[in-house]
C-alpha cells in the first residue's frame, strides 16, 4: 500500500497541537490551490464527523475515526479508491510536539493504477502534507496565545455532572460542563473553582486535563479538567438544569459542538474511576 509521511516539530504543548488539528478549516486550507476540495465537518472535528472530498470530478466521503490527544485520523468510506486514510500522530518531546502526518492509499491494480500512484498520487500527497505542516504549526502557535475557557469534568460515584444552557438562543437547551472564562491574573484552577461556586454553589478540587484543548474561535479555546466535589450539593444557579449522567449517556447528549469533541476523553475518565 503506498504511503507518505512528513514530520514537523511544533513549539507548543501536545494538547494544544491536538486542538489545532481539530480545526476543520485547517484541512480545507491545507488543500487550497492544489485542485483538491474538502468541505463539511464545520467548526471542530470529532469522531464520526463527515467530510466531503473531491479531486477534479472524482468525489469521496471521509469519516473522522480518531480525534483526541494522540492525533486525528480520517478514512474514505465512499469514493474511488479501495482504501484511503489520512492520519496525524502526535509525540510529546522535550522541545515541543512532533507532528507525524501520513497518507496511505490503495489504488485500483494494474499498470495504470501504479502509474497514477507515481504521477498523481505521490506528488499531490506530498504537496498536501507540506501545506498541512505549515497550517498546523501556525494554528497551534495561535492557540498558545488564545484566551482560555476552563471547564470542569466533575465526577461522583461513576457519574459526570453536566449542565444545560439557558442562553444565548443558539446554545439554549444544549449541554456543557461547568466553567467559564479565565479572568486576568487568575490561574486556570482558581478560575474553575470560582465558576463552580458561582454556577453551582459547590467547592471543587481540580485534577488533570481531560482530552485536547478545543478551539472555540481564532483566539479562544476550551480546556477541561477532571474535578471532585469538596463541599456543597450542585444546584443550577445560572443554568436551566444540572444532571448526573453515566458513561452510557455521554454519546447521546445534545452537547455544545466543542464538548462533543471531548466525549471520548470523558468516557475514558468515567471508565477509569
Ligand atoms: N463554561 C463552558 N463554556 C463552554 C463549554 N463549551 C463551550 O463551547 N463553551 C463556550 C460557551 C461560551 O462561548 C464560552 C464561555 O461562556 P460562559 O458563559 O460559560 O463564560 P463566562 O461565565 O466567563 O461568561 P462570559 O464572560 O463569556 O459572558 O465557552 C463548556 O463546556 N463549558
Amino acid at each position: 500500500m503506498p504511503d507518505l509521511r512528513a514530520t514537523t516539530l511544533v513549539a507548543a504543548p501536545v494538547r494544544t497541537v491536538a486542538g489545532a488539528l481539530l480545526d476543520a478549516r485547517l484541512l480545507t486550507a491545507s488543500v487550497r490551490g492544489l485542485g483538491v476540495r474538502i468541505s463539511g465537518g464545520s467548526g471542530v472535528l470529532h469522531v464520526g464527523a463527515e467530510l466531503q472530498g473531491s479531486v477534479g470530478p472524482v468525489r469521496g466521503r471521509l469519516v473522522v475515526t480518531r480525534a483526541d490527544v494522540t492525533g486525528v485520523s480520517a478514512s474514505l468510506v465512499d469514493g474511488p479508491l479501495p482504501s484511503f486514510e489520512l492520519s496525524t500522530d502526535l509525540v510529546e518531546t522535550g522541545g515541543g510536539t512532533l507532528v507525524v502526518d501520513c497518507v496511505e492509499w490503495n489504488s485500483p491494480g494494474g499498470p495504470f493504477g501504479r502509474l497514477a500512484d507515481v504521477m498523481v498520487g505521490r506528488g499531490l500527497a506530498l504537496k498536501i502534507l507540506e501545506a498541512r505542516a505549515g497550517a498546523v504549526s501556525r494554528r497551534a502557535l495561535q492557540l498558545v496565545e488564545a484566551a482560555v475557557v476552563v471547564g470542569a469534568a466533575i465526577t461522583r460515584d461513576g457519574l459526570l455532572l453536566v449542565q444545560q444552557r439557558s442562553f444565548p438562543a443558539e446554545a439554549a437547551g444544549k449541554w456543557e460542563l461547568p466553567g467559564g472564562r479565565v479572568d486576568a491574573g487568575e490561574t486556570e484552577a482558581v478560575a474553575l473553582a470560582r465558576e463552580c461556586v458561582e454556577e453551582l454553589g459547590v467547592e471543587i478540587e481540580v485534577g488533570d486535563q481531560v482530552g485536547p484543548d478545543v478551539p472555540l474561535t481564532a483566539s479562544l479555546l476550551l480546556r477541561v479538567f477532571s474535578a471532585g466535589l469538596v463541599s456543597g450539593e450542585p444546584e443550577a444557579r445560572e443554568h436551566r438544569a444540572v444532571r448526573w449522567v453515566p458513561v452510557s449517556a455521554l454519546e447521546g447528549l445534545d452537547w455544545l459542538p466543542a464538548d462533543r469533541v471531548l466525549v471520548p476523553g470523558l468516557q475514558g475518565l468515567l471508565s477509569s474511576i
